[in-house]
């Protein structure tokens, strides 16, 4: 996969969690995280608990793991992003930032 596909693979999660925020389908994990009362503190607790996993997969050098963690926590993070009103450009332009 290039830069080009992964930056695609980022945008178009986002726009899924965008989707689910306004739509607010059934059965769907991202909804629950929107519609529950304590989603928020459930994403930040999701946020620490895979932050700390992602440390041990490090520790042990396990790649596969490391990269599940990984997809974890930007997911969660996307989440969090567009529960605070923001958008994935807002995470990009940061990062431009400091080239
Ligand atoms: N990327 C994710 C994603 N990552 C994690 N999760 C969910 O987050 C929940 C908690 O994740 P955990 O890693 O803690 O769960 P776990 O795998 O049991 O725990 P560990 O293996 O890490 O110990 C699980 O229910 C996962 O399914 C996600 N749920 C959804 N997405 C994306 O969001 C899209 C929309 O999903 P829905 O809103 O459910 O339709 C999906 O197509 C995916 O692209």
């Amino acid at each position: 996969m290039d830069d080009a596909d992964a930056d695609d693979v980022i945008d178009d999660l986002f726009a899924v969690i965008e989707d689910r925020k306004e739509n607010l389908p059934e059965d769907s994990y991202t909804t629950s995280l929107f519609t529950h009362e304590k989603g928020e503190n459930a994403v930040l607790e999701k946020l620490g608990e895979e932050t700390t996993e992602l440390i041990l997969a490090a520790k042990d050098d396990d790649r596969e793991e490391l990269a599940h963690e990984s997809a974890d926590i930007v997911y969660h993070l996307l989440v969090l992003l567009s529960m605070k009103d923001m958008d994935v450009e807002d995470l990009r332009s940061e990062l431009s930032k400091r080239r």
